[in-house]
């Protein structure tokens, strides 16, 4: 396998390397944004890949927003962007829950381990659910939730999957009432399972992290839905329709956003040096996962 092309300064190569696709899906935090501080020349590289005739998609694990949320936080930015070119984890769960899996009712109701953008995605496919941000789950747990969900009298009958997104209010309560219904037999879900959530230019826990302690009392690993997931993949080119040949994917997370380009077999790969991974992984002799290109920061496709 050939070294990855570093294109940071190299405007031929730059030039080159766009010319190989029409689309670009971009990962989201790590790569435009670290929480609200969006990196240099963001909003003018978008542009620039506008101007050249590419389409551009934000695929994103953080489930916490909903599209529409994102398409806010995009205007926010000042980064012109549409709704529909947001597909975020949140999303990729709801349709599948709504359109893939098709759990017969009533039995198809959703435990949410999460947040708002989860919630408005269920919403939006005509998904119920219980749990998530409501706030009768945010307090200590009493003897009496121990007996009740253990005879399964604080349990709702209708509940036939967990799903696990990143929650910041995750706690005892909300851990113990979603292993009672995997221990029912409800099949359990991951929006997506990154270990970290790069923010304010640090690390902290990410949604896998918060849904560890769930996994790791009920023995087995959720399906996620997020990247690297190639169920999230299918979906993506079932709602852009593009030619995988001519998409890359752009990302600062060597196992989500590069694994997630490689397995789909997309056309490349651009790894973004200000989020989590670090060039020593993928520079290293035998690196498991090796992005065609990258560069420092995404403002360096500027040239
Ligand atoms: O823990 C998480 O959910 C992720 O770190 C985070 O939200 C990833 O977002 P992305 O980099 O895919 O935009």
């Amino acid at each position: 396998m050939s070294p990855p092309k570093h294109l940071t300064g190299d405007k031929a190569g730059i030039e080159e390397f766009l010319s190989r696709f029409d689309v670009f899906l971009f990962d989201c935090d790590g790569v435009l944004w670290s929480g609200d501080h969006l990196f240099d020349n963001v909003a003018e590289t978008l542009e620039m890949l506008r101007s050249k005739g590419k389409q551009l998609v934000f695929v994103t694990n953080n489930s916490t927003k909903s599209r529409a949320d994102y398409k806010k936080k995009f205007d926010k930015m000042n980064i012109p962007a549409k709704v529909e070119e947001v597909f975020g984890s949140s999303y990729s769960a709801a349709v599948y829950i709504a359109r893939i899996l098709k759990l017969p009712g009533p039995k198809n109701k959703v435990f949410v381990l999460g947040e708002s953008g989860v919630e408005q995605e269920l919403d939006a496919e005509g998904v119920s659910y219980i749990g998530g941000t409501d706030s009768a789950f945010r307090r200590d747990i009493e003897p009496e939730d121990f007996t009740n969900l253990a005879n399964g009298s604080a349990l709702d009958p209708d509940v036939g999957i967990v799903l696990s997104g990143l929650d910041f209010h995750v706690n005892y309560l909300k851990l113990a009432t979603a292993f009672q219904y995997l221990q029912r037999g409800a099949v359990f879900l991951a929006t997506n399972t990154d270990s970290t959530l790069p923010m304010a230019h640090s690390l902290f826990p990410g949604a896998g992290s918060t849904g560890a302690g769930l996994v790791k009392a009920i023995g087995k690993e959720a399906l996620s839905l997020g990247k690297p997931s190639q169920a999230m993949m299918d979906a993506v080119e079932g709602k852009f329709h593009f030619d995988r040949s001519r998409t890359c994917m752009v990302g600062d997370r060597l196992n989500t956003d590069i694994q997630f380009g490689i397995e789909g077999k997309l056309g490349g790969t651009l790894a973004v040096l200000t989020g989590v991974s670090k060039k020593e992984e993928f520079l290293a002799e035998g690196a498991p996962t090796v992005p065609m290109a990258y560069v420092d920061a995404l403002g360096d496709l500027l040239g």
